[in-house]
């Protein structure tokens, strides 16, 4: 496959859950060692769209190559073969609780390589060194925080050296400041090892950052497909509601929110009603 072979090309996909026509000619192309980032608001098709690009769902109509290859006409054999380069760094992290880190790091070598159990140790340390968990590879996944189980997951991930990774919604669930460190290590991840990074997010902060293109997705069309700054300078009304549903939600005083949410009333004490009161 050459430099200039798409590692992911998506021609006119259509998608129907029944009646419901949930993706609308999509089409989009991702380079190699780019960082691609699908975004858009909640029930635009992005999991619909992973779903399609990881061979889980069959599409009403159009294309789709992965690593130059047509997905749909694969044999069991084929497909399965070209999963082994492409990793997925789910959600939730996705280890296997009874397992311990390095045991679900190591799974994915077990299963698909004829490694002996020394060198599938040292690949699994080394990824685990990657993904800065050195030494955590006996710890069960219960033991660890949630960045530190994405991080696991990463590792994982990585640990056949793919050509592709896919990460669904990598910061969800983190603080900013643990959120921040999982797009450093995306955005060292390709660097080191030149992959194509494909990330579902819903989160602006993070596609700015780490974004080499981004394609936005409204109600399962493709609104725009273009750079960070081409992103945030577009006059297009459409995306500019998507960039600024996120300072409205960034101006939320969580204190605030939470006592409304408890019921409680606003604390009127040091108003200038109050002290004209005598209160
Ligand atoms: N299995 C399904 N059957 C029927 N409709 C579905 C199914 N899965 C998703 N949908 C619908 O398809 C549309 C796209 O859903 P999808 O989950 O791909 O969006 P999304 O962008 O990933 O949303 P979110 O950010 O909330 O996860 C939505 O209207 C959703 O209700």
């Amino acid at each position: 496959m050459s430099r200039d072979t798409p590692s992911v090309e998506v021609v006119n996909l259509n998608t129907h859950y029944g009646d419901r026509h949930v993706l609308k000619n999509v089409s989009l192309a991702v380079m190699p060692g780019e960082i691609f980032v699908i975004m858009g608001g909640s029930g635009s098709g992005k999991t619909t769209l992973l779903n399609h690009l990881l061979g889980l769902l069959r599409p009403t109509s159009g294309t789709i190559r992965i690593l130059g290859r047509d997905i749909n006409t694969l044999s069991a054999l084929e497909r399965q073969d070209l999963r082994t380069r492409m990793g997925v760094a789910f959600q939730s992290g996705a280890l296997f609780s009874s397992m311990s880190v390095g045991d679900n790091i190591a799974l994915p070598l077990r299963e698909h390589t004829a490694l002996d159990e020394t060198t599938i140790g040292i690949v699994t340390r080394l990824k685990l060194e990657v993904v800065s968990l050195a030494g955590f590879e006996d710890l069960m996944p219960s033991e660890l925080s949630g960045g530190m189980i994405k991080r696991a997951a990463f590792a994982r991930a990585i640990v056949m050296d793919p050509r592709l990774l896919f990460c669904d919604e990598p910061s969800a669930g983190l603080d900013p400041v643990v959120a921040s460190s999982i797009d450093d290590l995306i955005l060292r991840l390709r660097d080191a090892m030149g992959m194509s990074i494909i990330v579902v997010t819903h989160d602006l902060d993070s596609t700015f950052k780490i974004a080499d293109r981004i394609c936005v997705l409204d109600k399962g069309e493709v609104l725009a497909l273009d750079t960070v700054e081409a992103i945030k300078n577009a006059d297009n009304e459409r995306i500019q509601n998507l960039l600024n549903r996120r300072t409205e939600e960034a101006e939320i005083d969580p204190d605030a929110y939470l006592r409304r949410l408890l019921g409680e009333k606003e604390n009127h004490h040091d108003t200038a009603d109050d002290k004209r009161n005598g209160l």
